[in-house]
C-alpha cells in the first residue's frame, strides 16, 4: 500500500501530437525490415511479416504503434535499468511516482480509484517499481529460472506480453519446456572425463573445410522488439555472443542497423578486434518486394559481410498466430486499444506467403548456406533436404504461432525415424556437406541442449532465456545465462560419461516418456 503522500500520477499531455512521429519511426526501426534493406541499398523492401504484420494492416499498425510506441516511451522514461535513473518528462504520458504534496493537482488520479481504466496498468507500474528497486544481483542468478523471475517482475506490462506469451491457450508454448522433462540420461561410468570439450562447427560437414568453430552447441536465436527489454539490445547479444564465442542469429527485425549489430560484434571489451563475430542471420520475407529483391540482396550480403556464415529464412509465419494473452496485456495498459476484435490476418493478394519454390530460387542465388527455420513435421525436413537446402531449424516460433504444434523435441526423434527408415543421407552428396537440423523452443538448461544434441540437433536456439537475462541485466546478464548453460552442460557431460559433442546419441537417452503429453 502507498502512503498518502506517495501517489501516483497519470500525465497527459500532448502525448500523441508530440510524440507520434518519434513513435512511427521507432516502432519501424523497431518492428520491421526497412532500416535493414535501407541499410543495405534495398530501398523498396518496406514491411514484412510476423510481428511486423502488426503494420500491415492500417488499423493494427495504428493500435500498435501507439500502445507499443507507447511503452517504449513508458519504459525509457521510468525504468532506472535503462537509465540508471526515473527521469519524469513534462510532455509524456507516463505513469510517475512522486512524493507529492499537491493533492488537487487536474491531472492527479487516485491509483485507488478503480473505475481508472488505467488502473491496472498504473498499479503493475507500481509493484514493477519496487521490484527494480529490489532486484537481486546478478551474482545471485543461478540459472535461467532465476532469470526468468526477475524479468516478470520488473518488464513493463506491455513488454511482458510480448515476450513471455504464447498464442491461444499456450498449449504449445508449455509443451516445448515439458517435453525435455519427459526424456531420461542413460550415463555411463568410469570414462575420464576430465577433459571435456563443447565446441561445435557447423556447416562444415564431412569435408572438414569449416574454418569457425563455436565454444558451445546452443546461440542466442532470432528475436525482434529487443529494445522491450534492453536500450542496447542486439548490440548485447552480439557482443555477448562473441566475448563467449557462441552464434548469435540476427533478427532482420533488429532494433539497429543489421550493419551496426555486425560492426558491433567486432568490439571485445571495447577494443577492436580483426574479426566479426561469425554470426547467423534471419529474415522474413512477405511482400511481394521482398521476394523480388532477396535474390539480388544475398549476392551482395555474401560479398559485404563475410561474417555471415548462414542465412535463416522464417517459414512459420504466413499470418501472425493469436497472441491472444499478448493482445490483453496491451488492452490492460491501453484499453481503448481493442474496442473491436481485430483481424490480424494480411491481404494474402498483397502479399503472396512463401513457397518451397521461392526458396529454392533464394538457394540458387547464393554460396551461402540457406536453412528454413520453423518446419514442424519430418515430411517438410525431408523435403528441405531433397531440395539440396543447407539446414532447417525445428521450431514453432516459441509457441507463438500455431498452438497445439508439437513441441520442436517430438518432431526431431520423429524427423531422425523417418529419415533412417527412408535411407535419407544429411550429407549432400554433391557437397559433401552436412543438412544442419537446429531446434529451438522451451530450452532453459544445460541438459536440455544435450538432450537435444543426443536425438540428433545440431545446434539448440534459446530465445526467451536470452530475452530475460538482458532484460534484468543487459550485457552482464546475457554473459552470465552464456556461462551458466555452458557450466550445466560440461557438469551433465561429465556425469555422463561424454567428452565431446560429437559422441553425443541417442544411446545416451531414454525417450520412453516422451510420448505422454502433458495435460
Ligand atoms: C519476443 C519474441 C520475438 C521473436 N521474434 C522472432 C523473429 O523476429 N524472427 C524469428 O524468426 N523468430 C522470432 N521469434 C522466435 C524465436 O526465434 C524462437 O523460435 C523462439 O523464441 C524459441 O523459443 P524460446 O523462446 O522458448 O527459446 C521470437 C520469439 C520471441 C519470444
Amino acid at each position: 500500500m502507498l502512503s498518502r503522500s506517495r501517489r501516483l500520477k497519470i500525465v497527459h499531455r500532448q502525448v500523441l501530437a508530440n510524440h507520434f512521429g518519434a513513435f512511427t519511426k521507432s516502432w519501424n526501426r523497431q518492428f520491421n525490415t526497412k532500416s535493414f534493406f535501407a541499410n543495405n541499398e534495398h530501398k523498396s523492401h518496406q514491411d514484412t511479416g510476423s510481428e511486423s504484420t502488426f503494420s500491415n494492416h492500417p488499423k493494427v499498425a495504428l493500435i500498435s504503434t501507439i500502445t507499443i510506441a507507447l511503452s517504449i516511451l513508458l519504459y525509457k522514461q521510468t525504468t532506472p535499468l535503462l537509465k540508471n535513473e526515473s527521469v519524469i518528462t513534462k510532455h509524456a504520458k507516463i505513469i510517475i511516482i512522486q512524493d507529492s504534496d499537491n493533492e488537487d493537482e487536474d491531472d492527479a488520479i487516485d491509483v485507488e480509484d478503480s473505475n481508472d481504466p488505467l488502473n491496472f496498468a498504473a498499479q503493475d507500474e507500481i509493484r514493477r517499481q519496487k521490484a527494480i528497486a529490489n532486484k537481486p544481483p546478478l551474482n545471485t542468478i543461478f540459472n535461467i529460472n532465476d532469470f526468468e523471475y526477475v524479468a516478470q517482475q520488473i518488464l513493463p506490462l506491455q513488454f511482458k506480453g510480448y515476450f513471455a506469451t504464447g498464442s491461444e491457450d499456450e498449449v504449445t508454448l508449455r509443451e516445448n519446456h515439458h517435453a525435455y522433462s519427459r526424456i531420461f540420461f542413460k550415463p555411463r561410468c568410469l570414462v575420464n572425463v576430465a577433459d571435456v570439450s563443447l565446441s561445435v562447427s557447423p556447416f562444415s560437414g564431412d569435408s572438414g573445410d569449416s574454418i569457425w568453430t563455436f565454444d558451445a552447441p546452443f546461440y542466442i536465436t532470432a528475436f525482434a522488439g529487443a529494445r522491450g527489454a534492453h536500450e542496447d539490445a542486439e548490440l548485447n547479444l552480439i557482443r555477448a555472443a562473441k566475448k563467449h564465442n557462441v552464434a548469435y542469429m540476427i533478427p532482420s527485425m533488429s532494433s539497429f542497423p543489421i550493419d551496426e549489430v555486425i560492426e558491433a560484434g567486432r568490439l571485445d571489451d571495447g577494443l577492436e578486434t580483426q574479426c566479426h563475430h561469425a554470426s547467423y542471420l534471419q529474415m522474413y520475407l512477405s511482400t511481394k518486394e521482398e521476394l523480388n529483391d532477396f535474390p539480388d540482396y544475398l549476392k551482395k550480403l555474401q560479398v559485404k559481410h563475410d561474417s555471415i556464415k548462414a542465412v535463416f529464412i522464417t517459414v512459420d509465419l504466413p499470418v501472425l498466430g493469436n497472441r491472444e494473452k499478448n493482445f490483453k496485456y496491451m488492452a490492460l495498459a491501453d484499453p481503448s486499444s481493442f474496442d473491436e476484435p481485430v483481424d490480424w490476418t494480411i491481404d494474402q493478394t498483397e502479399n503472396p506467403p512463401l513457397t518451397w519454390d521461392d526458396i529454392v530460387t533464394f538457394k540458387n542465388a547464393t554460396k551461402l548456406p540457406i536453412c528454413v527455420k520453423g518446419l514442424q513435421c519430418k515430411e517438410d525436413v525431408a523435403k528441405a533436404i531433397e531440395l539440396g537446402l543447407d539446414g532447417c531449424v525445428i521450431s514453432n516460433h516459441g509457441g507463438r504461432q500455431l498452438d497445439f504444434s508439437r513441441a520442436p523435441v517430438e518432431v526431431l526423434v520423429e524427423t531422425q525415424k523417418y529419415l533412417k527408415e527412408k535411407n535419407i543421407s544429411l550429407v549432400n552428396p554433391g557437397t559433401n556437406k552436412k543438412f544442419e537440423i537446429f531446434i529451438d523452443g522451451g530450452v532453459k538448461r544445460g541438459s536440455d541442449v544435450i538432450k537435444a544434441l543426443c536425438l540428433g540437433a545440431s545446434g539448440v536456439g534459446l530465445g526467451r532465456p536470452f530475452i530475460y537475462s538482458m532484460a534484468g541485466y543487459g550485457q552482464p546478464g546475457v554473459e552470465r545465462a552464456i556461462k551458466i548453460l555452458k557450466t550445466e552442460m560440461i557438469r551433465d557431460m561429465k556425469l555422463l560419461g561424454v567428452k565431446s559433442i560429437d559422441e553425443l546419441n541417442e544411446d545416451f537417452v531414454d525417450i520412453d516418456s516422451l510420448k505422454y503429453k502433458n495435460p
